[in-house]
């Protein structure tokens, strides 16, 4: 009731799509705030369609952008400055970002079914995404450890629900890739009993990362995996892998590939969930999705308790 009323508040537009959250599900409010660091991000997608049309008043531009970022819970839209916002990201640093450093991982469990992942009340993030998007590759990176999940050049490695638990306190979950045809029948998750089972009825789930290929154009199934997660009110952030990967022959670069989503999904929401590009190479977004991370866990720990 609180969570709606303060979605309503931050942004009534977004008020109908959280409404009847289910359980304890956390929700994401965005809002209508306008940060002018979006247009000098040097990774922005937006940087050179608003470069040069910011005129003294409130361009299109400026009103598009105001519609882009996300602002988080504690704060006010009309406070957010250049600074807050996190580099290469439409994300707004609010007060509930904490201490994002990983200290200790721990593999715990691998389950096939959602049944079967741990019982217990620690808040968890999913990753989420095309076989080979890179998501093995993201809890590595951002655990700082090569092979704590495994990881492949070969789609479909990772086959099972995988729990890890970060400084005892919280857990990343990898999942198997979703789109991958040529898996074995033996080896291919059931998709639709699966989301049922665990994004439906998870309550510890904090916020899927829904991971999206940069280096490719948009792919339609994570289009209609976005949508449905968003009609689901499941809370999300998209997480843009393979930023590094420069452009082959006539393929679009990266940050060309990230606006063109963002410009599609723009047609379902009326706000951008959260969004950051990410490179497990160079290590690009490490620490600013950590201090993402740490925003909505603390947020949800702080829910839980009130
Ligand atoms: N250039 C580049 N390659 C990446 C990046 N992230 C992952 N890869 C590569 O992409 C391939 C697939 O990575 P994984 O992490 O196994 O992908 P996954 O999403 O876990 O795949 P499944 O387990 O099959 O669902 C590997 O060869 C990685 O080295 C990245 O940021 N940049
Ligand atoms: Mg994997």
């Amino acid at each position: 009731m609180l969570l709606t009323l303060r979605c309503r508040l931050l942004n009534p537009q977004l008020s109908s799509l959280f409404r009847s959250l289910p359980h304890s599900h956390k929700s994401h409010p965005s809002s209508l705030a306008f940060g002018p660091s979006i247009f000098q991000q040097p990774n922005c997608p937006y940087a050179s369609a608003a470069k040069g049309q910011r005129p003294a008043g409130i361009s299109e531009a400026a009103k598009f952008v105001r519609t882009v970022l996300f602002v988080p819970p504690g704060v006010n839209p009309d406070d957010v400055t250049d600074d807050m916002v996190l580099p290469g990201s439409n994300i707004v640093l609010g007060p509930y970002a904490g201490d994002a450093k990983i200290k200790d991982v721990d593999f715990v469990k691998s389950s096939n079914r959602p049944k079967d992942c741990p019982k217990d009340d620690r808040p968890e993030f999913a990753m989420l995404g095309r076989s080979n998007v890179g998501k093995s590759s993201l809890i590595n990176f951002l655990v700082r450890k090569k092979e704590v999940a495994l990881t492949s050049k070969k789609p479909g490695k990772t086959q099972l629900i995988n729990h890890f638990l970060v400084n005892k306190s919280w857990y990343i979950v990898d999942l198997p890739g979703y789109g991958f045809a040529n898996a074995p029948e033996s080896a291919r998750m059931d998709w639709s009993s699966f989301t049922k089972g665990y994004f439906l009825n998870r309550e510890t789930l904090v916020s899927v990362l829904l991971l999206i290929d940069a280096s490719v154009p948009p792919q339609k199934i994570d289009l209609d995996c976005a949508n449905w997660l968003g009609r689901n009110n499941i809370s999300m952030t998209f997480v843009f892998t393979k930023c590094d990967k420069m452009k082959v022959g006539k393929g679009r670069r990266p940050d060309e590939n990230i606006r063109n989503f963002l410009e599609l999904m723009k047609e379902s929401y009326r706000h951008h969930p959260p969004w950051i590009m990410t490179s497990s190479i160079t290590g690009l977004g490490r620490d600013e999705l950590l201090l993402h991370m740490s925003q909505l866990r603390n947020y949800w720990d702080n829910e839980e308790t009130t």
